[in-house]
């Protein structure tokens, strides 16, 4: 065999949306396929943004216009100021105490953000007239340079995308896939071996995208990326340790992210909520903020898009974004405890603290203690515009998303969310609370529907329900569904005993209401997929030794169809991995978060 068709022997083609790459047959650099769910997201967020980058563009061009027209009729613009933003998302104008600011869409235009990718041009007016650049793309931890390729080849008008890596064996081949692609690839996309770290601390302000997808954690590249993005630049953002962000090390969490998850069945938004409120104080720190565009918990895995501005004023808002969790130990009520609050008085704003507790010492429902969590992001995890506009471009570009099925239904799904609720329950917990006879969706649905609130599904957990009602509204729902359907004894000092002690005060309507059908039942769609392929989930870090316990644990996929094995002689052996049938899960501990993490 000669020496080319060994070479080619160790490789094999992959193929994902327009890009090629050429994998080493070993584990020497990462891939996992199962991730194209992220990368068709984060393409199809890179279009919209885009798209909305040139229409910000367009708008502050019109304004900048319609402002000299006043000047020159001497009729005073409305304030305009440029560079560094004072303008403020839409906030309450009454005049009152608001506790916390929860509720409000954050829509911020970026009209005012200034970045790299604008060149000023003197016009024969003498105005300056910034153009719109290209925008400039950083992907921090590439390893196979795939994502980089499908941004450069996929995404119109992007300009330059840098591929980082600090491991030489990846920067190789992505330099190799970047060459594999051809010109399309060549003219836009360059690799380089540095850690990411540092060249984000020296390039501030330099990309209007950052995207950090790295082993586990995000946590130690976060102060630097959140420096390295323009304003009104997109930062994304993926974190796999899910096992640290829903609790299962909740001091490990702390250490990373700032703040303490408490268990939940909401623990995979609590997951996106730790994350932002994380990027948001790294944000702070520099007198910038961040408005989160698209949060999802898809297969393993969280992933945040969020915009980031900065503006001295606006960060003075932080604490009415962010929030304590009380979690009951006893039943299912959680509360939330914003840090902090305004008081208005005509036109102007003063800060506080947040007034509390909250809660009671012990839970009103059950009499049982609160865990305290978080703090976690408390405003809108999403934009619905973004999301629509995203939704409709996907639907629009069908055959360009080899995950099409997969990212139209989280997108529907998050599109169906009532964006002003922060966390969900589980009806099975609530009925498994009080251990009755099971209620179906629609029947719980139309009675919190019929007591006047609001109730949605979440793209995170097919059994998870948002809603407006407090917790006593929805006790006495259940309260009234055992009287209707009794129960046998419970012990006494059980937290299902002590909620139904207690005689309802609102009369629960259980008759259909209309809208309690979901969308995706009206539409007879599916929102939630099966797992994408057998031994799916993370995959092992690129360059480790690959042993038969690892085979065994992740399946063969997971270690790209090797494993190396000592033979007699002490020699690391090549071996397809045996007992690839069942995907045999393990604990948490058989891995650092860092290297595996899985769902809790
Ligand atoms: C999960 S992989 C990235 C996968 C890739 N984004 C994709 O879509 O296929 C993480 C990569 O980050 C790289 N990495 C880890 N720490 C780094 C650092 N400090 N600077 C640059 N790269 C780093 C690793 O070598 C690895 O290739
Ligand atoms: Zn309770």
């Amino acid at each position: 065999m000669g020496e080319v068709e060994e070479k080619l022997e160790t490789y094999e083609v992959k193929r994902e949306g327009e890009a090629e790459i050429l994998m080493l047959k070993s584990n020497a650099v990462f891939f996992n396929p199962v991730q194209v769910h992220n990368r068709d997201m984060s393409i199809a967020i890179l279009r919209t943004f885009v798209d909305k980058r040139k229409e910000e563009h367009e708008e502050r061009i019109n304004r900048k216009n319609k402002a000299r027209q006043h000047v020159s009729q001497d009729i005073p613009p409305r304030p305009d100021g440029d560079g560094t933003s004072s303008e403020q998302p839409a906030s309450s104008s009454v005049d009152g105490e608001i506790n916390g600011d929860h509720g409000r869409e954050l829509h911020w235009s970026a009209d005012k953000a200034e970045g790299p990718s604008t060149e000023t041009a003197e016009t024969p007016s003498s105005k300056r007239i910034r153009e719109l650049n290209a925008p400039i793309v950083l992907e921090a931890l590439a390893a196979s340079g795939l994502r980089s390729l499908r941004y450069a080849r996929e995404v119109d008008g992007l300009g330059k995308v840098v591929a980082l890596d600090n491991d030489e064996a990846s920067v190789e081949a992505c330099k190799r896939n970047i060459k594999f692609n051809g010109s399309a690839a060549s003219d836009k996309v360059e690799a380089h071996l540095a850690d990411a770290r540092v060249y984000m601390l020296t390039h501030p302000k330099e990309f209007d995208v950052v995207d950090l997808d790295p082993y586990g954690s995000p946590a130690i590249f976060l102060d630097s990326a959140i420096q390295a993005v323009a304003d009104g630049g997109l930062l994304m953002c993926t974190a796999t340790d899910m096992a640290v962000l829903c609790g299962a090390n909740g001091e490990v969490c702390y250490s990373k992210y700032g703040s303490y998850p408490v268990k939940g069945k909401y623990c995979h938004e609590m997951a996106l909520r730790i994350l932002l409120s994380c990027i948001e104080s790294h944000a702070n720190r520099y007198k910038r903020f961040i408005v989160p565009v698209l949060s999802v918990f898809m297969d393993f895995y969280v992933r945040v898009f969020v915009r980031v501005f900065t503006s001295a004023s606006e960060i003075k808002n932080a604490p009415l974004k962010l929030s304590y969790v009380y979690q009951c130990v006893g039943c299912d009520s959680f509360h939330l405890q914003c840090l902090g609050r305004t008081i208005t008085k005509g036109k102007s704003v003063k800060y506080a603290p947040g007034i509390g507790p909250v809660v009671p010492q012990k839970c009103s429902d059950c009499g049982k203690k609160f865990n305290v969590g978080g703090p976690i992001w408390s405003a809108p995890i999403h934009d619905q515009d973004w999301v629509l506009s995203t939704l409709a471009n996907v639907k629009a570009m069908k055959n360009k998303y080899p995950a099409y099925n997969k990212i139209t239904s989280v997108l529907t799904t998050v599109s169906e969310e009532l964006h002003d609720v922060q966390l969900f329950f589980s009806q099975h917990n609530i009925t498994g609370t009080v251990k009755c006879t099971p209620l179906s969706a629609v029947v719980f649905r139309s009675a919190v529907l019929n007591a006047g609130y609001r109730i949605s599904s979440t793209h995170v957990n097919p059994l998870g329900l948002k809603s407006d009602a407090p917790w006593d509204v929805i006790w006495d729902i259940m309260r009234c569904w055992v009287r209707l359907h009794p129960i046998k004894e419970q012990p006494q000092d059980s937290a299902g005993t002590m909620i139904l002690s207690k005689s309802p005060k609102l009369e629960a309507n259980f008759s259909r209401a209309v809208a309690a059908v979901s969308n995706a039942q009206a539409k007879k769609v599916n929102r939630f997929l099966p797992n994408p392929e057998r031994h799916w989930g993370p995959k092992i870090r690129a360059g480790r030794t690959i042993t038969s316990k690892h085979a065994s644990l992740l399946g063969h996929e997971a270690v790209n169809g090797v494993i190396h094995q000592k033979d007699g002689n002490g020699l690391v052996v090549d071996k397809p991995s045996p007992g690839t049938e069942e995907g045999v899960r393990t604990t948490e501990e058989e891995f650092s978060d860092d290297e595996c993490a899985r769902e809790p």
